[in-house]
């Protein structure tokens, strides 16, 4: 759990003070809250849009704020990536004496300072001890998001670091970060490491306790990073960070995310300057559109300094971020972020900890499901294989996209569309996004942390379809198992002349007989799926291992969750 300590909040207090964050003691206070370390309590109630956190985006620790922000950007090391090899300089190399952020850093990240530490590091599921892996096989986080294997990137970012310090070391005398001191892996070059990444991994994990250190502070960073804007991307937020999370959110986190991407402004000299450029550029006789758009304009607009910086001065007053209740709050309620729509496997993977009642949460199927389609008789394996491939590349998308229609028609028939007017909804996309994914894995946001029903262009066609192959949380089988069961179970004709596959309407009219038949024998092939469902086993006595509380309440919510379904179904 990436928990800190309720000791050491004098040093919040001490930064909140020097950095003019805006947090009103009078209504709020920072708590200790049992299993889940510090959290944020009202002292009073609160009424709805009341600002209860102000801070200044220069608050905030960026890439573009941190201390090495212009080494970062001549080495165009940026978001999550530029967060961590900042946090590791301001911690192991600026410290107390240099770091403006250090008692924010230190507050956060208080055990990676302890010196000599052989244990206990906070690790994603994935660096767990076998005996803890094995009690997850089969859970949603093994089979769906591959949960219990590492990560692929870490030691590739651990390589680019070490090289970018001694590259820094050799350039400006800049001492070398402990956790990234190996001389092995500076000459070491991309080839070899590719060559045998996985050994080299194991063996690293296995004799350098500060490569545990390094992945420990990764995986800090990312339970508590947000997206600020176009200009920082990712930040650690002092006291935003301590909003724990409920599916249910009390507050919202605002702010301005289309800034101008040169100086990070709302409004500044780049801006007017490209506008004034486009301006010109269109009253300028026979020339192409979009000319004078170009990086070339920009930059010589930066040049202006002086104009830039009376426009800057002026608008550093609305460069804040804030924290705004979305409904009443009552008095000594804990105070509640949402970090997005995730199931517990989500949570557990990326966050270290899962949640009782999360109406998120599913059990996975995709074993299950691939069990019974290879005992399928009566449909040809090619038939069957053209089916899925339809489904995985088509089908999944339509029913996506059908669901989300019914979801609109019922919203507005609830006269729930008006939040619209408000911008809640849009709201609450951003605030899924606000904690955003695993540092190396921005190609793959789709597998982990995007919003659990949003399709993405670059959606990743495994993983989507897989991902909607489960029990929910009330124990029903996933309207898209459904539909896949009625195609698997349409003969050829219905399939391909008719296209029933195409027309749920016609699914639905049992009147008809052939449909009755039809929807008759895919029931049974999804009580065969769901019957194959197996409770996990949960030892008696349970090893005390460091994470054996979380994997414990993981299997008894998926155990909850099958056994509601068993009942849903009558089946053993
Ligand atoms: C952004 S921090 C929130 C503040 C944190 N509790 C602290 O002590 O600094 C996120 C971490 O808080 C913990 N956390 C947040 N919500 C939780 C919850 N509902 N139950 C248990 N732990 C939670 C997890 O350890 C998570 O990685």
């Amino acid at each position: 759990m990436s928990n800190t300590s309720f000791k050491q909040l004098s040093k919040i207090e001490n930064f909140v003070k020097e950095t003019n964050i805006y947090f009103n003691k009078d209504i709020l206070a920072i708590e200790q809250i049992p299993d889940a370390g510090v959290g944020i309590v009202a002292t009073t109630d609160i009424p709805r849009d009341t600002i209860i956190v102000k801070i200044p985006k220069s608050s905030i620790f960026t890439s573009k704020t941190c201390t090495i922000n212009n080494l970062l950007t001549e080495e165009t090391i940026d978001g999550i990536m530029g967060i961590h090899l900042a946090v590791l300089y301001e911690l192991f190399v600026f410290k107390e004496s240099k770091s403006h952020w250090y008692d924010y850093l230190s507050f956060i990240f208080e055990d990676c300072l302890i010196e000599d530490r052989k244990d206990g590091f906070y690790l994603p599921p994935g660096y767990w001890c076998s005996e803890e892996k094995a009690l997850l096989k089969g859970t949603l986080l093994d089979c769906q998001y591959d949960g219990l294997k590492k990560h692929k990137d870490i030691i590739t970012i651990y390589k680019q670091f070490v090289t970018t310090a001694y590259k820094w070391k050799q350039e400006c005398d800049l001492e070398i970060p402990k956790i990234l001191q190996n001389k092995n892996y500076y000459h070491l070059t991309e080839e070899e490491l590719d060559a045998e990444v996985t050994k080299k991994e194991e063996d690293l994990l296995n004799s350098d306790v500060r490569f545990l250190q390094f992945i420990e502070i990764g995986y800090i960073i990312s339970s508590r990073v947000f997206e600020i804007d176009c200009y920082h991307l990712f930040g650690l937020v002092c006291i935003v960070d301590l909003f724990n999370h409920n599916s249910k959110e009390d507050i919202h986190f605002e702010n301005d995310y289309d800034v101008c991407e040169i100086c990070g402004k709302l409004e500044c000299g780049h801006m007017v300057e490209t506008d004034e450029d486009s301006e010109l550029d269109s009253n300028e006789e026979g020339e192409e559109e979009g000319e004078g758009e170009d990086g070339e304009s920009e930059d010589e607009s930066s040049d202006e300094s002086g104009n830039e910086n009376e426009i800057s001065t002026h608008h550093d007053q609305n460069d804040v971020c804030e924290i705004r209740a979305i409904h009443d709050i009552q008095k000594g309620q804990q105070i509640f972020n949402t970090y997005g729509k995730f199931s517990n496997a989500v949570l557990l993977l990326k966050y270290g900890f899962v949640v009782e009642n999360n109406p998120y949460d599913k059990v996975s199927l995709v074993q299950e499901f691939n069990e019974v389609v290879d005992l399928i008789s009566g449909v040809e394996k090619v038939d069957i294989e053209k089916r899925l491939k339809w489904w995985k590349e088509e089908g999944v998308f339509l029913l996506d996209e059908e669901l989300d229609d019914e979801e609109s028609d019922e919203e507005e028939e609830d006269g729930e569309g008006e939040s619209n007017k408000d911008g809640e909804e849009e709201d609450d996309e951003l605030l899924d996004e606000n904690i955003e994914e695993e540092e190396g894995e921005e190609e793959n946001e789709s597998d982990i942390i995007e919003e659990e029903d949003d399709i993405s262009d670059d959606v990743d066609i495994e993983t989507f379809w897989k991902d909607k192959i489960f029990i929910d949380t009330v124990g029903e089988a996933s309207p898209f198992l459904e539909r896949l069961c009625v195609i698997l179970a349409m003969n050829n004709e219905q399939f391909d002349v008719k296209k029933l596959q195409l027309q749920p309407d016609l699914l639905e009219d049992i009147k008809s007989s052939e449909i009755k038949q039809l929807l008759t024998l895919s029931l049974k092939m999804l009580k065969k799926i769901l019957n194959k469902k197996k409770l996990f086993k949960i030892p008696e006595n349970l090893p005390d291992l460091p994470n054996i509380k979380e994997i414990k309440k993981m299997l008894l919510i998926e155990n909850d969750i099958i056994l509601k379904c068993k009942e849903n179904f009558n089946l053993q």
